[in-house]
């Protein structure tokens, strides 16, 4: 923490923190090809849900796993650019890091797969059955 930090109030503190996490969600929204993929994921399944008039149970689930999957990507752009600043030379150690890192987004990310299947494939499903009837 600098000396500017040191004199200013816990309210401009709190305040500067949203601006600093702002800026982190841009950074890696602007240079982050997997974090592009997800966020417009996440737009096409809110879309859905509204389309489909999707339950409050079924909006809060989703919220969660679009929520794990965007949060785990940011941590893993994080933990990559951490060791990146640790060594730019191959290490295993970096490699596990990475490795682990990659695979926490990918688990989030299967199972919000699962969970994104069991809500909308009924609906589709039905959808489908009255377009043909
Ligand atoms: N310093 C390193 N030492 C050993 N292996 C590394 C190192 N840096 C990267 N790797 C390996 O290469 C893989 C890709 O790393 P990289 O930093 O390019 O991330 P990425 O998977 O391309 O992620 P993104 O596309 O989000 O940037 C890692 O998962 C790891 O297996």
């Amino acid at each position: 923490m600098d000396s500017k930090d040191c004199s200013r109030t816990g309210i401009q503190r709190f305040i500067s923190s949203f601006k600093y996490a702002g800026n982190g969600f841009w950074l890696a929204l602007r240079t982050e090809r997997n974090m592009q993929i997800h966020l417009l994921i996440s737009l096409i399944v809110v879309l859905a849900g509204i389309l489909f008039s999707i339950s409050k149970i079924e909006w809060l689930v989703l919220c969660l796993t679009m929520s794990a999957v965007l949060s785990l990507e940011l941590v893993n752009t994080a933990i990559e650019k951490t060791v990146d600043l640790v060594t730019d030379e191959y290490h295993p150690i970096a490699k596990q890091a990475k490795d682990i890192a990659a695979s926490a987004v990918f688990i989030a990310a299967f199972f919000s797969i699962i969970i994104g299947c069991v809500i909308f494939i009924p609906k589709a499903a039905h959808l489908f059955q009255m377009v043909i009837n």
